[in-house]
């Protein structure tokens, strides 16, 4: 299974940690025998500066990449929040332009993006760079920035950088001396490093997520990656766990099927399921609210303002899909449709938060074989709305 989207949390104090810490350790000991991790050892101190300075000529549009939006959100917060995860990562330097500065700080604030300063960037990527490190280098009086024993130089228009690799190259930041090879296939950073550094250099193999966002159909393949990492996991929140025979239940059958590689988990509002605050904690993304019991929007409520309360949206849009069913023997159709279009209100009302509410009315035949039918054709729905993730969609009462 996929990563799950970077987040922010408490650092755990597991053994990342402890590695991270000899890493730098190591990165940072003049006497190659202390670099072991020791227990207890001091904390390692890292910082990373991020050049987003750059105007994205490649990508041919007037914004610059770095502030472009994915899923509506600058792709320069998806890379400030894979970073800022890693806890040992004590301050992240950002070089943007005097004109995007206002800009920035705007995003640094809604994402509740922490750790960062920023810096004037330069006229190339190597100066941007230099200017980040002068910060970190310099003691100046008013500054909150301490000199750190290892910077990580990461482009600010790489957003899936995971924690394993920034720790490899922690680590390779002292064990390995440069090869030919390193020398051959060096990236400018490398030669800059090799040039004015006075340091050796190790190549350190990162993955195929890894890429820079150049072009303008990277910032689609992003958005791919993206809507694909939040699709990953399902929560199925049941009003009943009685009458296993009902139109919910084979829903929810049909629902497991056709996901096989997605997690499912029934989470509940009642005793029977996972616990819902539980299942939010993990950061799951998508809720389908199936209305066995009650023509209303009560449970869904319930479930928006606990995820409101979780501020689980601010990073990615999360989708709620309230299900409920009408069988043809019904005379009340028009009642009930007319009363689930009251769902626009509330998709409205948690729009704002970025989540995406949207109604499914399952009406379903006796007929055993078509009622199967709609069955799929309202799970077809489920599906399509979670991978999609399209906002042109909220708050529509979908009809299966
Ligand atoms: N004067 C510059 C130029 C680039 N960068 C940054 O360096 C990273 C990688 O560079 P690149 O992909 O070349 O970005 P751009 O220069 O913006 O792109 P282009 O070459 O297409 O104009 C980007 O995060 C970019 O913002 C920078 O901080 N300062
Ligand atoms: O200009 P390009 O798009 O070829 O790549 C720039 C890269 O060299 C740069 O982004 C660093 O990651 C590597 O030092």
């Amino acid at each position: 299974m996929e990563p799950k989207p970077a987040a922010p949390g408490p650092c755990p104090g597991d053994f990342r940690v402890a590695e991270a810490a000899a890493a730098a350790a190591a990165a940072s000991s003049l006497n190659p025998a202390e670099a072991r991790a020791e227990p207890g050892r001091r904390a390692p101190s890292v910082a990373a500066v991020l050049p987003a300075g750059g105007s994205g000529e490649r990508m041919g549009v007037p914004t610059p990449k770095q502030f472009c939006p994915i899923l509506e959100r600058p792709l320069i917060s998806y890379t400030l929040q894979a970073l800022e995860r890693v806890c040992w990562i004590k301050d992240i330097v950002v070089a943007v332009t005097g004109e995007n500065m206002e800009a920035m700080k705007g995003i640094i604030q809604k994402y509740k993006h922490q750790r960062i300063s920023l810096v004037e960037a330069g006229v190339t990527r190597h100066r941007s760079i230099f200017n980040g490190l002068r910060a970190l280098a310099e003691d100046q009086p008013n500054s909150k920035l301490s000199k750190p024993e290892v910077v990580i130089i990461h482009d600010a228009v790489r957003p899936f950088v995971e924690e394993d690799v920034l720790l490899k190259v922690v680590t390779a930041a002292k064990e390995h001396g440069c090869s030919d090879y390193d020398l051959e296939f060096g990236t400018e950073c490398l030669q800059l490093a090799l040039k004015y550094g006075h340091v050796n250099a190790k190549l350190v193999e990162g993955s195929p997520d890894l890429w820079k966002v150049t072009y303008k159909r990277d910032l689609y393949a992003a958005e791919s990656i993206i809507k694909e990492r939040t699709s990953q996991h399902i929560c199925i929140i049941m009003d009943t766990k009685e009458d296993e025979n009902h139109v919910g239940h084979h829903l929810e059958e049909i629902l497991k099927n056709e996901l096989n590689h997605v997690e499912v988990t029934s989470g509940a509002l009642c005793p029977a399921g996972r616990d819902l605050k539980q299942i939010i904690l993990e950061q799951c993304y998508n809720y389908v609210c199936v209305n066995v019991m009650s023509s209303d929007f009560e449970e869904t409520q319930r479930l928006l303002n606990m995820l409101e309360e979780s501020n689980l949206s601010i990073f990615y849009p999360v989708v709620v899909i309230s299900v409920y069913f009408l069988d043809y023997k019904s005379v009340h159709f028009d009642q009930k449709v007319e009363n689930l279009m009251q769902i626009r209100e509330y998709a409205k009302e948690v729009r704002k938060r970025n989540i995406l509410l949207c109604g499914l009315l399952i009406y379903y035949p006796q007929d055993e074989q078509k009622l199967q039918a709609s069955l799929r054709e309202g799970a077809t729905i489920i599906t399509t709305l979670i991978k999609e993730r399209n906002s042109g969609l909220v708050g529509q009462l979908l009809i299966a």
